[in-house]
C-alpha cells in the first residue's frame, strides 16, 4: 500500500518546470494533498504492511536499547566515589631536605601511574648532614615542612598516613666521616618524626644502589610505562619493545645512573638489579658514584687544583677557569679537605685559606674537570670511569634533579625543539666567558650560591655525560632533561614509598581489560554502527521514491 508522499513531494520537488507534465504533476500532487487532508481530518489513517510495522517497532527498541546501554555504560563502571590515602616522604639530600606528600585513591592502589605528589615542602636550611656539629637541631628542623603536611592531609586521616625519611650521599659521607655523629642525626630525625601526628615508618640512609633503583621507578611509573593494559600491552607483546626509559640523577654529594641495558652480562653483578613488576621480568644496571655529586665533585676539583699548583703558587690565592671573570670566593682549607672525597690529598700547605678567582674560561675548566675521570683502567668489557662497568647506553634517558636544575637555568631543556650537543656547549661556553658583573645584574633574583657555580655546573655535566658515560651528538638527543611529570618531582622519593607501601605489585592485577573512557568509547562505537546498520535495513525495506528515482 503506498503512503501519503504529499509534504515529500513538496520539499523535494525540482524547480522551474513549466510544462504540461509539471501542470499534471501538480495535479495530482493536489489530489494527494486533499486525500490526504480528508483522510487526517476525518481521523482514516493510511494502512501500514505489517513488515513496516514490525520494522519500526523493532527500530524504536533499538533505540532504546541504544540509550540504555550507553547510560548503563556511563553509569555501571564509572569509577566508585575517591576514598583518598596518603604518604609523605623526606628526602634528606646532601644539600638539602624535601618534603612530599603523596596521594592516590585507595581502590587503585596496584594500579599504575594513580600515585601523584600534592605538596613540596622544602626545609629551610642546610641537609641533615649539616648539623654534624648541633645534631639535636636536625630533627627540629623538619617541624615546619611536618606542619605545612599535617594542613593538606585531613586530620583523620593523620594517623594512617605512613612517614618515610631517605637519607643519601651527605649522610653517607657524614658516617664515613664520623659514625656517631651520622647515629645522632638519624636519631634526633627519628625523635621528631615520631611526635607528629603520621605513622612514623623508619628514617634511614638508602644506598647508592637503591637511590638509583627507585629513581629509575619513579620516572617509569610516572611515565605509565609499567602500564600493560588493553592495547599497550598488545601492542608490547607483539613488538617486544624495550619500553623503560633510563635515569640519570644529580645530586650535591653523589650522582647515579640506572637502565635496562641491551645486553644480559654478568660482568658485575653488583651493579645488576632484578625486578618483576606488574608480571613483567626486568634486569637494570644500576650505579652511584659517590662524590661526584655537583658539590662533591666541585670540592674534588678545587682540592686537586690546589695540590697541583702550590709548588707556583706564590700566595694563597688560585685562578679557577670554571668561575666568572670578576668573581671571588674565599674558603677554609680544613673545610675543603674534610669531606672523604677529597681527605686522600695532601693535608700540609703553608695557608689556612684559599682565594679563588675566577677566569670565565669553558675550555679550559673542561680540561680541569676531566682530571676527575680516571678513563685509564678498566677491567670489563666496557667502563663509565674510576674502573666502574658501564654496558653499552640503551634507550632514552630522564635527567633530573640537579641535571634539569642546571640545564633548566641554561635554557637547554627545550622538548618541543631538542637541542644539539654542539648547541649546548656553545651555549654553556658563552655564559662562562660572561663577566660575574653583569652575571649577577642580569639574574639578581637568584641565590649567589646557585649563580656562581651554574658555569661550572653546566661544564660538569656535560663532561660526566660525554667523557664519564660516553654519551656522544647522536645519543644525546635521548637525554629528556625533566624537573616533573605531571604534578610530580621526578627523583627517588616516590619510587621508594611504592616499593615500601607494596604498591607495585610483582604480577599484574586482575582487571578490566580496558578502562573506562575506552570502554565507554567502544560501547558509544558499538552502537552507533548498530544505529548505522538498522537505518539502512530500513532505508532497503522503504525504498523511500527518492532512492528509487535517484533524486537524492
Ligand atoms: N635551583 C637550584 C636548586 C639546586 N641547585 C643545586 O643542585 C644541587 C642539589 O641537587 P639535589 O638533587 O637537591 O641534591 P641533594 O639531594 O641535596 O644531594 P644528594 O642527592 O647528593 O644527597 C646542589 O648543588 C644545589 O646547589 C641548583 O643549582 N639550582
Ligand atoms: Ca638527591
Amino acid at each position: 500500500m503506498e503512503m501519503w508522499h504529499g509534504p515529500r513531494e513538496q520539499i523535494f520537488r525540482t524547480p522551474g518546470l513549466s510544462s504540461a507534465s509539471e501542470k499534471s504533476h501538480m495535479r495530482t500532487w493536489s489530489r494527494r494533498w486533499e486525500q490526504g487532508w480528508a483522510k487526517a481530518v476525518t481521523g482514516t489513517k493510511p494502512k501500514m504492511s505489517w513488515t513496516r510495522k514490525i520494522l519500526l517497532i523493532l527500530g524504536f527498541l533499538s533505540a532504546l536499547a541504544v540509550i540504555a546501554l550507553i547510560a548503563v555504560a556511563v553509569t555501571q563502571n564509572k569509577p566508585l566515589l575517591k576514598n583518598i590515602k596518603y604518604g609523605i616522604v623526606l628526602d634528606a639530600g646532601s644539600s638539602h631536605t624535601n618534603l612530599y606528600v603523596y596521594e592516590w585513591p585507595a581502590e587503585k592502589e596496584n594500579d599504575t601511574g594513580v600515585v601523584q605528589q600534592v605538596e613540596e615542602c622544602k626545609v629551610e636550611g642546610p641537609g641533615i648532614s649539616g648539623y654534624s656539629h648541633a645534631t639535636e637541631k636536625a630533627g627540629p628542623s623538619l617541624a615546619q615542612c611536618l606542619r605545612q603536611a599535617e594542613e593538606v592531609i585531613p586530620s583523620k586521616q593523620h594517623q594512617e598516613t605512613p612517614v618515610y625519611l631517605g637519607a643519601t650521599a651527605g649522610m653517607r659521607l657524614l658516617s664515613l666521616q664520623n659514625k656517631s655523629a651520622a647515629d645522632k642525626v638519624l636519631s634526633s630525625v627519628e625523635k621528631t618524626l615520631r611526635s607528629a601526628p603520621f605513622n612514623f615508618q623508619g628514617a634511614r640512609i638508602i644506598s647508592g644502589q637503591e637511590e638509583g633503583a627507585y629513581g629509575w621507578i619513579t620516572i617509569n611509573y610516572l611515565l605509565g610505562n609499567f602500564k600493560q593494559s588493553g592495547w599497550t600491552k598488545l601492542l608490547h607483546s607483539l613488538k617486544s619493545i624495550s619500553e623503560t626509559s633510563g635515569a640519570l640523577d644529580l645530586g650535591g654529594a653523589s650522582t647515579q645512573i640506572t637502565f635496562v641495558p641491551n645486553e644480559l652480562s654478568s660482568e658485575s653483578p653488583e651493579n645488576l638489579l632484578y625486578f618483576r613488576l606488574y608480571g613483567k621480568d626486568y634486569l637494570v644496571y644500576t650505579h652511584s658514584f659517590l662524590c661526584y655529586g655537583k658539590d662533591q665533585a666541585l670540592q674534588q676539583k678545587l682540592a686537586t687544583d690546589l695540590e697541583a699548583s702550590t709548588s707556583t703558587m706564590e700566595n694563597s690565592s688560585l685562578l679557577d677557569p670554571c668561575f666568572h671573570q670578576g668573581y671571588q670566593r674565599t674558603i677554609n682549607i680544613s673545610d675543603l679537605l674534610k669531606s672523604p672525597c677529597t681527605s686522600a690529598k695532601k693535608k700540609q700547605f703553608p695557608f689556612s685559606q684559599l682565594y679563588i678567582q675566577g677566569e670565565g674560561d669553558y675550555q679550559k675548566c673542561r680540561r680541569n674537570i676531566q682530571k676527575l675521570f680516571n678513563k685509564t683502567n678498566c677491567p670489563y668489557s666496557s667502563c663509565s670511569f674510576n674502573g666502574i662497568y658501564l654496558p653499552p647506553l640503551q634507550g632514552d634517558f630522564g635527567a633530573f634533579s640537579a641535571f634539569y636544575f642546571v640545564m633548566n637555568f641554561l635554557n637547554l631543556t627545550s622538548e618541543q625543539s631538542p637541542i644539539a650537543l654542539d648547541k649546548v656547549t656553545s651555549t654553556i661556553e658563552s655564559f662562562c666567558a660572561r663577566p660575574w658583573h653583569e652575571v649577577k645584574t642580569v639574574y639578581h633574583q637568584i641565590k649567589e650560591k646557585y649563580l656562581s657555580e651554574y658555569c661550572f655546573s653546566g661544564a660538569y655535566i656535560l663532561s660526566l655525560l660525554e667523557n664519564g658515560y660516553e654519551f656522544t651528538e647522536k645519543n644525546w638527543q635521548r637525554i629528556h632533561f625533566l624537573g616533573k611529570i605531571g604534578s610530580s618531582d621526578a627523583g627517588w622519593t616516590l619510587g621508594y614509598m611504592l616499593n615500601l607501601t607494596n604498591m607495585i605489585p610483582a604480577e599484574e592485577p586482575a582487571g578490566p581489560p580496558l578502562s573506562h573512557g575506552s570502554y565507554v568509547g567502544l560501547m558509544v562505537l558499538c552502537s552507533l554502527v548498530l544505529v548505522a546498520v538498522l537505518l539502512f535495513v530500513w532505508l532497503l525495506f522503504h525504498k523511500p521514491k527518492c532512492l528509487q528515482k535517484g533524486i537524492v
